[in-house]
């Protein structure tokens, strides 16, 4: 079977946490330990979230009195590939002697006239009480949004078109790579009329890149694995519950918020809706028992999907 995994930016770096590398190494180690379970039974590649991360480069660069301006953000979310899948590969190597592993850079190209552009929604960087984050807002020309109890940056996320790298993906897929790529949803780019790429500034939505790229890559399973053991009913309500297995018929019947379980969702009734496989959610620990049918939310193209028959 072919699996495309989603790590969330939680299994980096959990809000409110000190971005320190040797933290976000370990939580990586930690990750790492389910995915080499998963890649030793299947073929693999990881995508992974950037949001925390693009935020600590984007303070650093602005910070650095000798330059003139900062660095745009498709240069800082290439830095962020190179940085965590630097982790991820070192992890990957570590705990499977032998296999082929790569991290690789990797463009995704957006529409430059994406009205993203005009309405930032992709969460960066830490959080910070409203009355901070409306001050760094006018200070530095930040659009700031709430975010659950907190406020945070946010900067356009435009609507992932194709991956720049599929075919070679695909390539090493077949080779038997293990292959990390399109982190932070890729770094954003669009194409002009004479076949020229350039670097827009954005952050896409690694999770909806995520369903596109396993779309591309014919995998069987999509997984989003996160901090939370399933979608929930109702959530953060006295009636939450968690759905074990659903469609995409039904989770677009109910509301997600836009900043995190929206995405997420909109992600996965994608890929089920348009390859007819199974896609899931849940914890990032859990990864075999999801791809066993016996956690996680499981999204098949109807209730009576026979689970065990495809995996
Ligand atoms: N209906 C829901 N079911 C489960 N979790 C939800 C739901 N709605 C919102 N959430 C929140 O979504 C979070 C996961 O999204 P997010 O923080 O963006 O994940 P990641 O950074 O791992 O991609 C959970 O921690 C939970 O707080
Ligand atoms: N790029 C992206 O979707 O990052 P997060 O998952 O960290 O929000």
């Amino acid at each position: 079977m072919r699996v495309l995994v989603a790590l969330g930016g939680n299994a980096l770096l959990q809000r409110g946490d000190t971005p320190d590398a040797d933290i976000q190494i370990a939580n990586v180690q930690t990750a790492v330990k389910t995915l080499a379970q998963v890649a030793e039974k299947h073929e693999l590649i990881i995508t992974h979230g950037n949001g925390p991360q693009v935020g600590v480069l984007a303070l650093e660069s602005a910070g650095d009195p000798n330059l003139t301006r900062p660095y745009p953000f498709d240069t800082l979310g290439a830095e962020t590939q190179g940085m965590i899948g630097y982790w991820m590969l070192q992890a990957l190597q570590n705990a499977l002697p032998g296999r082929q592993v790569l991290s690789i850079i990797t463009q995704t190209l957006v529409s430059a006239v994406d009205p993203a552009f005009e309405n930032p929604t992709k969460f960066v960087g830490q959080v910070y009480d409203q009355a901070e984050a409306q001050k760094l807002a006018k200070e530095n020309g930040w659009t700031v949004k709430p975010d659950g109890q907190y406020w945070r940056r946010v900067v356009p996320s435009p609507k992932p078109q194709r991956v720049v790298e599929t075919r070679l993906i695909r390539k090493l897929v077949r080779d038997g790579v293990t292959v990390v790529c399109a982190g932070g949803g890729g770094v954003p780019v669009i194409r002009d009329e004479n076949g020229r790429l350039s670097g827009v500034e954005a952050v896409i939505d690694k999770d909806l890149t995520g369903s596109m790229l396993a779309e591309a890559l014919e995998c069987d399973a999509f997984l989003i694995l996160t901090d939370v053991p399933r979608i929930m009913r109702d959530f953060g309500t006295a009636q939450q519950s968690e759905i074990s297995h659903t469609t995409p018929h039904e989770l677009r019947s109910i509301d997600f918020p836009a900043g995190s379980m929206g995405p997420k969702v909109e992600a996965i009734c994608r890929f089920v809706e348009t390859t007819g496989d199974m896609a899931a959610v849940g914890k990032l620990d859990e990864a075999m028992d999801i791809l066993d049918g016996t956690a996680g939310t499981i999204v098949t193209p109807n209730a009576t999907w026979p689970l065990e028959s495809t995996l």
